[in-house]
Order: structure tokens, then C-alpha cells, then sequence
């Protein structure tokens, strides 16, 4: 049985965070870890509380994890501190964690900020460099790399200038209006357009961490990062059609849409 951990906060709704993940990587016949960096009280209409664990305990999770069931593929989720951040690092480097997918969650889909502001920096310099991928939206990606991405080619500029950064592949995903869903690999050098067609389903929650973790699992399969990607991006196109609406905000996503 094939394994994989998630690193990411709670979502009390159920629709993105450890929860998302554990639906995805469940869906995919693989069986899921959690160490949760942070609870969070929100639903489809906001976030309205975060409580962060302590660094110590982070670390505690992750030693009985990787002491017991070693992950096959790691997903970092939402890390909302430096101090959580580095101690996620320092623990990969410890137990030589292999196929990390890194989602760099700044801002929920509901405008809350979910990464402090002084951590973008230990998130760059930190845990990026340690990813085999990182997947971040278009917002994120223009933080990262300090640019406004317009259209596909400013998505390959900020792939290039990420990928300084990091020894791993960038995914810069697409939807957020800019295009129909198409998303960009950017790896080794080589550019590889993921397309999609965009769906009219307002119910997006979820998606980033649904996508990240439906990577990991791939990755965890022992297939190629592409082949993961493209499969990954297979399943989030199924799920946002299946049009659970659960919700008087930006619903849920489907997680146990059976691949
Ligand atoms: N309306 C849509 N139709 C089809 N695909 C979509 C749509 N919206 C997003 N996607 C796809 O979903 C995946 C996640 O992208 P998205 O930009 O939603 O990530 P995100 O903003 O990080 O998600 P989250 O809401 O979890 O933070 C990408 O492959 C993207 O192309
Ligand atoms: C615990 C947690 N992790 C990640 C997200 C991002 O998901 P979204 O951008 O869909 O709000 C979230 N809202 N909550």
C-alpha cells in the first residue's frame, strides 16, 4: 500500500486543507497521513479563526509519522508561520523525505490571508528548494516571482524566474480568469502546457489542494512528474464537473469523485 503525507491545516469545512487531501489521496486508492500545521474555523463563505500549533508539536507529528509509516510522497499544504516552516524543512531533511509536492497556500479563495507576511521569505528560501514540484496559483506565483502575470507568456517569464529558486519543477496553475484552466510545467528547462477546458462551476474550494495532493499521489505511484500532473489535472477536471454544491459561499469540489 502505497502512502502519502500531508503537511496542511484543517479545514472545518471539509473542502480544502488535510481534509481535501485525505479525500484525494483516499480516492486514489492510497492511504493518507496527516500532521496538521494549524486549525482553521471556516466554511464556503470565509475564514473567521486560525489557530496555529506550536512548532514543537508540528515536530512531534512529524517523528511519529516518519518513525512508523514512512511516506512514499509528501504534500505541504498550509503553513502559516516561519517557525512551522522551518521545522517542516528541518524534519524532510532529517527523515530524507523524497517526492514533495509543495502548494504554496498564501490567500484561501475567500481572501483570507493564510501564510503570515514575513514568511514568504522562509517559505523561498526554506521549503521551496526542497520540492520535486511546487504548485502555485496565478496570485501566488506573481508574490514569488514579483511580477503581473497577464497571459501565457508571462506564466513561462515567472516559471523561469521561479525555477531559480528551486533545484524542482514549477507548476504555474492557470484558472483565476487568466485562461481556460491551462496550467504549465515548467520542468528541467522544458516547457509543457497541461490544458483544460474551463468549467462553469463556481464551487472551487479545494482545488489547489485537491490538485497538489492528486500529484503527490502519482508521485508516490513511482510515475513520471508529467504523467502525475496530467492525471492529477484529469481528476480535478472530473470532480469540478461532478458540481457537488454544498453552501451559500464557494462550495467544495467532489473529493471522492472515483477516479
Ligand atoms: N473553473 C475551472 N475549470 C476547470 N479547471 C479549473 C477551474 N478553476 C481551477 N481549475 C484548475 O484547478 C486546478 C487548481 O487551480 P486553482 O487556480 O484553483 O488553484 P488554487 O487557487 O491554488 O486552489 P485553492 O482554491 O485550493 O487555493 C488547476 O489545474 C486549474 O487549472
Ligand atoms: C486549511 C486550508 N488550507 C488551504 C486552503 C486554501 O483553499 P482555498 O483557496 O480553496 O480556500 C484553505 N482555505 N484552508
Amino acid at each position: 500500500m502505497k502512502t502519502v503525507l500531508t503537511i496542511a491545516g484543517s479545514d472545518s469545512s471539509g473542502g480544502a486543507g488535510i481534509q481535501a487531501d485525505i479525500k484525494t489521496i483516499t480516492a486514489h486508492g492510497l492511504y493518507a497521513m496527516s500532521a496538521i500545521t494549524a486549525l482553521t474555523a471556516q466554511n464556503t463563505t470565509g475564514v473567521y479563526g486560525i489557530m496555529e500549533v506550536t512548532p514543537e508539536f508540528l515536530a512531534n507529528q512529524l517523528d511519529c509519522i516518519f518513525k512508523d509509516i514512512y511516506p512514499d510522497a509528501v504534500k505541504i499544504g498550509m503553513v502559516s508561520s516561519a517557525a512551522l516552516i522551518e521545522v517542516i524543512a528541518d524534519k524532510l531533511k532529517e527523515y530524507k523525505a523524497a517526492h514533495i509536492v509543495v502548494d504554496p497556500v498564501m490567500v484561501s479563495t475567500s481572501g483570507s490571508r493564510l501564510l503570515a507576511e514575513d514568511a514568504s521569505k522562509t517559505l523561498i528560501k526554506t521549503l521551496i528548494p526542497l520540492a520535486q514540484v511546487i504548485t502555485p496559483n496565478i496570485p501566488e506565483t506573481e508574490v514569488l516571482c514579483k511580477m503581473d502575470i497577464k497571459n501565457a507568456g508571462d506564466m513561462e517569464q515567472a516559471a523561469v524566474k521561479i525555477a531559480e529558486f528551486t533545484k524542482g519543477a514549477v507548476l504555474v496553475k492557470g484558472g483565476h480568469d487568466l485562461n481556460d484552466a491551462n496550467d504549465l510545467l515548467y520542468e528541467a528547462g522544458t516547457f509543457e502546457w497541461i490544458n483544460g477546458e474551463r468549467i462553469e462551476n463556481p464551487n472551487t474550494h479545494g482545488t489547489g489542494c485537491t490538485l497538489s495532493s492528486a500529484i503527490a499521489c502519482g508521485l508516490a505511484k513511482g510515475d513520471t512528474l508529467s504523467d502525475s500532473v496530467k492525471a492529477a489535472k484529469e481528476y480535478i477536471s472530473g470532480a469540478l464537473r461532478a458540481g457537488l454544491n454544498l453552501g451559500h459561499g464557494s462550495g467544495p469540489l467532489n473529493h471522492m469523485f472515483r477516479i
